[in-house]
């Protein structure tokens, strides 16, 4: 009698590698019973706009993948082509381990269930269902949806930890539940960060694996769709359905280099991570982060963690062999074998802002998509007045109007606010998938703060285009930086563009790479606000009657007097031997930066202090945005020397060790609007709009052929093209409505 065929499946995920893969090692290291190895990746349908898989002349049967609030596509074609690219590349590893990895699209629990039963007709018992585990709502539901589908079929369903984080699950020393929300809390709890990774588990070897299935007895995808046999053929898939997100796109600006050229893979993410290191971006890594322009000024390895084509603790010890002087392969790298250095150290701190923007998820679960945040708002005295362009969910009499926010947001999304630095981040973003971490800020606070627009459009925005989008991660800033997460001086904080611009585009070589219109104005004031230059000046440049001159959404005066910004400072003295310095900063580079550092966010410290300080003066109406997350200081006050101009915004007291003139920033004047001067940022910006655009989004359509998956979770609800069943069932983030 032939032995009985055995079968597991593995559904990947983010977890697109099979180095430090908990599974892999287990199964190499325990086949258990199983005969055969079935690794799957599915492309689920709510997350995925999947009508690229099917040929000409069918339909979908669900509905567009977009998102709630904006309608925007959900993956849009960065990210489409970078987890293109990295199942590719699992498929390759696999191949070369003697296994293979199937694609499937549609909904997984579908999709899972259409594999066990095909098999079973084919005599072959599916006996385990394995898949790592994930924070979003529509992930559980896959997740639960997946478990039924497994006891209906008499399969066993395993959960994993994905382990791709910086401090394993079983290592958290509190209750998710009681997850600080002050993340300086939180990392002091956990220092010294660099010994808290677990070890990296071993990757399988050739011929470790069960064996995949003969390919005669494995299911068909179910139609209309099909299953690209190439790599471009898959990409292509992805790509074609959602490769326009714009109307009116601009064109790839001429001299623009890309700052994230990298192709999704665990080899690339490997690879980049180790070039990182060699070319000294690492070690300078403090210093440059902050940088808005080409590969090296930050890591790069967001989206590499995102589609877990890498994982923290991998990064943790390839650092371990630099600092400790292990890895020959970076024998030549400034810093080589003498310890933890500030690069380093600031590295695993921001891979550890990453951990706790996850561990905020777990424990707040749906209401990081919720308008009012975490927090939610106990007196409605304080909750802000967020406007929107749909009329169902704008205030009565909002002012502007939501046609006038409609038409804003269009603009603010096209890159074409007349706000440089904020038009460039967008550019860049629409273009390459990516934005600095310190541009991505002030994008954000832009939208939630001077324009006190709903941010979710901002986060979906960013959830369509940014290649590294990781759902706590987006989320999380999003909120921290509009003032109803975690940060600590919520709505305190708002970035200054202008200054911010002056600040870290010193030559304003970034806003003129990705806005050439303005490239040949001289004076940088004119690059960052194009309406300031003169009737002369702009017709030179051909930019009279161009609309960032004429209708810019947003006026900040600013001015700058002569004197320079100082360049920053190498702040790193050097240490060996793997200690782990306290503090580390170099009393030049404390000097420059009032309340430097992360650990500004916890309470009580000294840095906290100062911040709080300037916050209860007032001074954050322009001048003050000491800290985001996962970035050190840098922008708190007016560097020596930098003298502002300018009238009393709120509070409009001088930022400490700055040199100010008049009474503080001026607060902003929006004449469009019919306003000058005022200073309240909330209001700032509110008047009369001029009409035009149309209506916001909705959803609107069809329940045709819907299937509906019940969970206690909300539900995904396939519908026709048409799109989702109104608000019910379909709430992708907010099940709860
Ligand atoms: C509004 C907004 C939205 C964001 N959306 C995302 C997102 O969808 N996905 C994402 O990975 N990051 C997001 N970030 C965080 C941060 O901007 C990116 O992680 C970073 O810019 C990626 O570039 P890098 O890999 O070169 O980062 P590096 O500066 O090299 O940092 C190393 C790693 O630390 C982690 N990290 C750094 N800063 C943060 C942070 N603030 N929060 C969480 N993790 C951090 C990332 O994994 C990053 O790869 C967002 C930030 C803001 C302000």
């Amino acid at each position: 009698m032939a032995a009985k065929i055995n079968v597991l499946i593995v559904v990947h995920r983010r977890d697109l590698r099979v180095s430090d893969n908990p599974i892999y090692a287990e199964l190499a290291a325990n086949r258990a019973d199983f005969t055969h190895l079935l690794p799957v990746v599915i492309f689920p349908a709510n997350q995925y706009e999947v009508s690229g898989f099917i040929g000409d002349g069918s339909e979908s049967p669900f509905p567009e993948a977009r998102s709630q609030t904006a309608r925007y596509w959900r993956c849009g074609p960065h990210r489409a082509r970078f987890v293109g690219q990295a199942v590719w590349n699992l498929k390759e590893s696999l191949l070369s381990l003697d296994s293979e990895l199937l694609i499937r699209v549609g909904m997984v629990g579908d999709a899972v269930r259409g594999l066990i039963q095909g098999l079973n007709k084919q005599c072959h018992d599916v006996g385990a269902v394995w898949m790592t585990g994930l924070e979003g709502t529509e992930e559980q539901q896959d997740e639960d949806a997946v478990a039924k589908v497994c006891g209906e079929n008499g399969a066993e369903f395993r959960l994993w930890a994905d382990e791709k984080y910086f401090m394993d699950d079983r290592d958290v020393v509190l209750a998710i539940s009681e997850t600080p929300d002050i993340f300086t809390s939180y990392r002091k709890l956990n220092e010294p960060l660099r010994e808290r990774p677990r070890a990296v588990l071993l990757a399988p070897s050739k011929g470790s694996l069960p064996p995949f299935p003969e390919p005669n007895v494995i299911p068909h995808q179910s139609s209309p769709f099909g299953t690209p046999e190439t790599r471009s053929g898959l990409i292509e898939a992805l790509l074609r359905p959602v490769k326009d997100v714009l109307p009116d796109p601009p064109t790839f600006p001429e001299n623009a280099i890309s700052a994230h050229p990298f192709e999704g893979g665990e080899r690339s993410g490997q690879d980049r991570l180790i070039s990182c290191i060699q070319s000294g971006g690492v070690w300078n890594y403090k210093d440059t982060r902050n940088g808005l322009t080409g590969t090296e000024f930050s890591t790069k390895l967001s989206a590499f963690l995102a589609q877990g084509c890498l994982t923290s603790r991998q990064i943790h010890h390839t650092l371990l062999g630099y600092e400790n002087g292990t890895d020959a392969r970076f024998e030549s790298a400034e810093g080589y074998g003498a310890g933890e250095n500030l690069g380093t150290l600031a590295i695993r701190q921001e891979l550890f802002w990453r951990d706790y923007m996850r561990l905020c998820h777990k424990k707040y679960k749906d209401k990081l998509f919720r308008l009012e945040g975490y927090k939610g708002y106990k007196d409605e005295e304080k909750r802000p007045k967020w406007k929107s362009p749909a009329k169902e969910r704008a205030l009565p009499n909002q002012d502007p109007s939501p046609e006038r926010i409609h038409e804003i947001l269009g603009r603010f999304n096209a890159g074409t606010t007349g706000m440089g630095l904020i038009d460039a981040s967008q550019r860049e973003l629409f273009h390459t998938g990516y934005t600095s971490n310190r541009v991505r800020q002030n994008v954000a606070s832009f939208l939630a703060k001077h324009l006190s627009i709903d941010w979710r459009h901002g986060a979906e925005w960013y959830e369509m285009l940014l290649v590294d989008y990781d759902v706590s991660s987006n989320w999380g800033n999003w909120q921290y930086v509009s003032g109803v997460g975690n940060d600590p001086r919520s709505d305190l904080r708002i970035f200054n563009p202008v200054k911010q611009a002056f600040d870290y585009d010193k030559d304003g070589a970034y806003v003129r790479m990705w806005i050439p219109e303005v490239g040949s104005l001289m004076k940088l004031e004119n690059i960052f606000q194009p309406w300031t230059a003169s009737e002369q000046d702009l017709k030179a440049a051909g930019l009279d009657g161009h609309i960032m001159v004429t209708d810019p959404i947003k006026r900040i005066e600013f001015s700058v007097d002569a004197k320079p910004i100082k360049p920053s400072k190498r702040s790193y003295f050097r240490r060996r031997g793997g200690a782990v310095a306290g503090g580390g900063r170099s009393p030049a580079a404390s000097s420059e930066v009032a309340a430097a550092s992360s650990e500004n966010h916890g309470p009580g410290g000294k840095a906290d202090k100062q911040g709080e300080d300037q916050a209860a003066r007032g001074e954050a109406n322009g001048h003050v945005e000491p800290e985001a997350p996962g970035r050190s200081g840098g922008d708190t006050t007016p560097k020596g020397g930098g003298a502002l101009q300018g009238g009393a915004g709120r509070g409009g007291a001088p930022a400490r060790g700055s040199r100010v003139q008049g009474s503080g920033y001026r607060g902003y004047r929006t004449p469009h609007y019919g306003q000058r001067g005022g200073g309240s940022v909330h209001g700032a910006g509110a008047g009369a709009g001029t009409g035009g655009g149309g209506g916001g989004g909705g959803g609107g359509g069809g329940y045709r052929g819907a299937r509906y998956i019940p969970g206690g979770r909300g539900g995904y609800a396939p519908g026709g093209r048409g799109g989702y069943p109104g608000q019910l069932g379909a709430q992708h983030h907010q099940p709860g409505g």
